[in-house]
């Protein structure tokens, strides 16, 4: 990546061989949270599709495009660049309508928030203020790009959650109500609604996917099952031995992220906008993610794991487990990566990782208690 800030970064994937169509016989997509463990994914799942695709990402003092660099080109390269990036921010309703008006979009993905559950009760204002009337600013900033421009062929993507059922038994489906147990489920309802009402009062191509528990090795390491392999690795090459937890009976149901942003996609293919719960129609306890990651590396958690009460919420959602009838029979969508698959997955991984770091502390280059 390079070391100054451009205004307009871009990168380009094709594992096929096969040439990119020519620019004007590209679809062109919009992505808010590029930067994000889902846009990554997003991102190289539309390139090879042969998508030219755009991100919206936050000005950071340190770059946070980790996730997207390798598929990073100097857009100087003007013909092989198709991922290109520009500053917004879901905050400022001027730059997003700027940007939809320059790269008049045919597909818009709005997965950018404050996704991390536990921070939305430490910061609930900035929660909502991205995650709720971040959504009503893009749908709005839509609307109006369509009512200036008579461009109709533009499609919405709203990044829904499983959170917003919370306290709701399941199974949960697109039916069962919804009962948001933090700042950040309050919010992604509203967003939710503002998606529906678009849909209905302005006729918006708009779509809600209700996104259960989606890991993968790309996840924040402040998510429970990240920070449970990040731990399994490090505990493993000996970097640390203690691994602070709070609720390990919640349940969730867990799927691996690059199957469901093929989800998020087969919305946007279809001849009517709708809204569909995405899951793996399973659900385990954290107890039980800590049994299979440390078994995997013959550790035992039991060994390692500390309560701390720090990490227990002021209110907890017990027990997810989506009923994705509609996606599979209405898209013909259905999860690919199970359960054990994705532990093992992010283990291996996240052993790796620590191998690496074990050589930087090794050669004295990092303190064991530092990571990279
Ligand atoms: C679908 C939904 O998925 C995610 O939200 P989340 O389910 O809250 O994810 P999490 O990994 O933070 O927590 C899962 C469970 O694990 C428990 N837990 C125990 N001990 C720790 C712990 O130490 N850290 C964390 N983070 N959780 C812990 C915690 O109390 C909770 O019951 C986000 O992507 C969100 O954006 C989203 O939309």
């Amino acid at each position: 990546m390079a070391s100054e800030i451009d205004t307009a970064r871009s990168g380009s994937l094709t594992s096929n061989g096969s040439a990119p169509d020519p620019p004007e016989h590209r679809k062109v997509a919009l992505i808010t949270g590029i930067t994000g463990q889902d846009g990554s994914y997003l991102t190289e799942f539309l390139l090879e599709k042969g998508y030219d695709v755009y991100g919206l990402i936050r000005r950071s003092s340190n770059f946070n495009t980790q996730r997207i660099n390798h598929i990073y080109i100097d857009p100087h390269n003007a013909h092989k660049a198709r991922m290109k990036l520009h500053y917004a921010d879901l905050s400022d309703a001027s730059s997003l309508r700027r940007w939809l008006d320059t790269i008049a979009p045919n597909e818009v993905y709005n997965l950018a928030a404050q996704s991390h559950v536990a921070v939305s009760f430490e910061i609930p204002d900035y929660t909502a203020d991205v995650v709720a009337t971040g959504s009503l600013r893009l749908l709005e900033a839509v609307r109006s790009h369509i009512a200036a421009t008579g461009r109709t062929d533009i499609k919405y993507y709203q990044a829904g959650s499983s959170e917003m059922f919370g306290a709701t038994p399941p199974p949960q489906s697109e039916t069962t109500p919804f009962h948001p147990r933090s700042p950040y489920a309050v919010s992604k309802c509203a967003a939710h609604w503002y998606t529906v009402n678009y849909r209905e009062a302005y006729g918006l191509f708009a779509c809600n996917g209700i996104l259960f528990n989606h890991e993968s090795p790309r996840r924040g390491e402040s998510f429970v099952t990240r920070k449970i392999t990040r731990a399994v690795g490090r505990i493993k090459e000996g970097l640390q031995s203690k691994l602070f937890l709070g609720n390990l009976q919640a349940s969730r149901d867990w799927g691996f992220a690059g199957d469901y942003v093929e989800a998020m996609w087969m919305m946007l293919q279809q001849e009517k906008p709708d809204d569909y719960v995405v899951a793996t129609e399973e659900s385990h306890t954290v107890e039980e993610f800590l049994e299979v990651s440390f078994g995997y590396v013959g550790l035992n958690w039991r060994d390692h794991v500390v309560i701390d009460k720090r990490y227990l919420r002021p209110s907890e959602v017990d027990n997810l487990k989506g009923d994705a009838s509609k996606a599979k029979k209405v898209l013909g969508w259905k999860p690919k990566v199970g359960f054990q698959q994705l532990v093992k997955m992010m283990v291996d991984e996240d052993v790796e990782l620590a191998k690496r770091e074990k050589v930087l502390v090794d050669a004295g280059y990092m303190d064991s208690q530092q990571q990279p």
